[in-house]
C-alpha cells in the first residue's frame, strides 16, 4: 500500500445554489453537474477549464450519461434526453401529474442502463417540506416507468454493489443509508434494511457513490464532509471534511476514477456564513484518497 496524503481543491467557483448529480464523462474528460433551482446542467472540461452551461425550463436534479449520445436529466417530474449539440430537451416520460408541488431529486443508471431517480415535495426551505410525499422510479430502456415505492420525504443518493445484487438508498429525512436485495435482470429491489444510521454532526445524508472496493462514500448535508462506509459492517472508516458546510454529492472521476468530486449548496446559508465560506457552491476535488472509483453506467435507451 502507498501512503497518500489527502487534498481538498475548488476547481470551479461555480456559486451553484444547489449543485448536485456530479458524473464524470471519460470521453470529454469533463464533469457533468446540475444547479437544482437554476435550473441548469453544467459541463466543465477539466482539460481546458471551461463550462459550458444549459438552462432548462424546469427544476434539473440529475444528470446521466446516455449511450445513443448526449444525456439525460430528471427536470421537474420528467425524465428527458438532452442534446447537448443543439440545447434541446425531449421527454422521455412523466410521474405524478397529479402532483403539482413534487419534483425528480437524486438519480442515477443501473448497471444494465435503467435510470433511477426519486421524488420530493419542494421544499419551503432546505430540509423543510411537506412529508411523505415522494417516490422512487425506474425509466427502462424502452421508456416505460416502474414505480417501486412512495412515502419518501428526500429522495437522495443511490448506488449498485459491485456484483450487482445489492440497491443503496438514501431518503435523507430517515438519516439512514439502505440497502435492497436487487435483481439486475428484472430491476426489482426487495429486502429493504439499513446499512448506517448517520451520527448526530454528520446531519443529513444525501448524494452517494461507491467505489471500486464496494465501500460507499455519502455527502453529508450541513455536515461539510463525505464518509466513507463499510456497507457489509456497518462501519464508518474515514471522514473528509471539507471547507463548506452544504456538501451534497460525490463521484469518482479524473485519470483512472482516481479522484473525488464533490458538489454543495449555497441555498440556506446566512450572510455570515457565507463569508465564512465563500466556496459555497463550488465544485471540489478531493485527491489522495487511495481508492478508486468505477465508470458511471449510461443509459440504454
Ligand atoms: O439536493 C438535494 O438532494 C435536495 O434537493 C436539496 O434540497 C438538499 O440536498 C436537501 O435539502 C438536504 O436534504
Ligand atoms: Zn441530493
Amino acid at each position: 500500500m502507498t501512503m497518500s496524503s489527502i487534498n481538498i481543491e475548488c476547481v470551479l467557483p461555480e456559486n451553484c445554489r444547489c449543485g448536485e448529480s456530479p458524473v464524470w464523462e471519460e470521453a470529454s474528460n469533463s464533469l457533468l453537474f446540475v444547479d437544482i433551482p437554476a435550473k441548469k446542467v453544467c459541463r466543465w472540461d477539466s482539460l481546458s477549464k471551461q463550462v459550458h452551461r444549459m438552462t432548462v425550463d424546469a427544476p434539473v436534479s440529475s444528470v446521466a450519461l446516455r449511450q445513443l449520445g448526449g444525456y439525460v436529466a430528471t427536470i421537474g417530474t420528467k425524465f428527458c434526453a438532452l442534446n447537448w449539440e443543439d440545447q434541446s430537451v425531449t421527454v422521455l416520460a412523466t410521474v405524478e401529474k397529479d402532483k403539482k408541488n413534487n419534483r425528480f431529486n437524486d438519480g442515477k443508471v443501473d448497471p444494465a442502463g435503467r435510470y433511477f431517480a426519486g421524488t420530493m415535495a419542494e421544499e419551503t426551505a432546505p430540509a423543510v417540506l411537506e412529508r411523505h410525499q415522494g417516490s422512487l422510479y425506474s425509466l427502462f430502456p424502452d421508456h416505460h416507468v416502474e414505480k417501486y415505492f412512495d412515502q419518501v420525504d428526500i429522495s437522495n443518493g443511490l448506488d449498485w454493489s459491485l456484483d450487482h445484487k445489492i440497491f443503496y438508498y438514501i431518503d435523507s429525512l430517515s438519516y439512514s443509508v439502505d440497502a435492497f436485495d436487487y435483481d439486475l435482470q428484472t430491476g426489482k429491489i426487495s429486502n429493504r434494511r439499513s446499512v448506517y444510521k448517520l451520527e448526530k454532526e454528520e446531519q443529513i445524508p444525501d448524494g452517494m457513490c461507491i467505489d471500486a472496493e464496494g465501500k460507499l462514500w455519502v455527502a453529508c448535508y450541513n455536515g461539510g464532509r463525505v464518509i466513507h462506509l463499510d456497507p457489509q459492517t456497518g462501519k464508518r472508516l474515514q471522514t473528509v471534511m471539507l471547507p463548506v458546510d452544504k456538501t451534497t454529492s460525490c463521484c469518482f472521476g479524473g485519470k483512472f476514477y482516481s479522484e473525488m468530486y464533490v458538489t454543495c449548496a449555497r441555498d440556506g446559508m446566512d450572510p455570515e456564513d457565507l463569508l465564512q465560506q465563500p466556496k459555497a457552491g463550488g465544485i471540489f476535488k478531493i485527491t489522495g484518497l487511495g481508492v478508486k472509483g468505477i465508470p458511471p453506467n449510461p443509459y440504454v435507451g
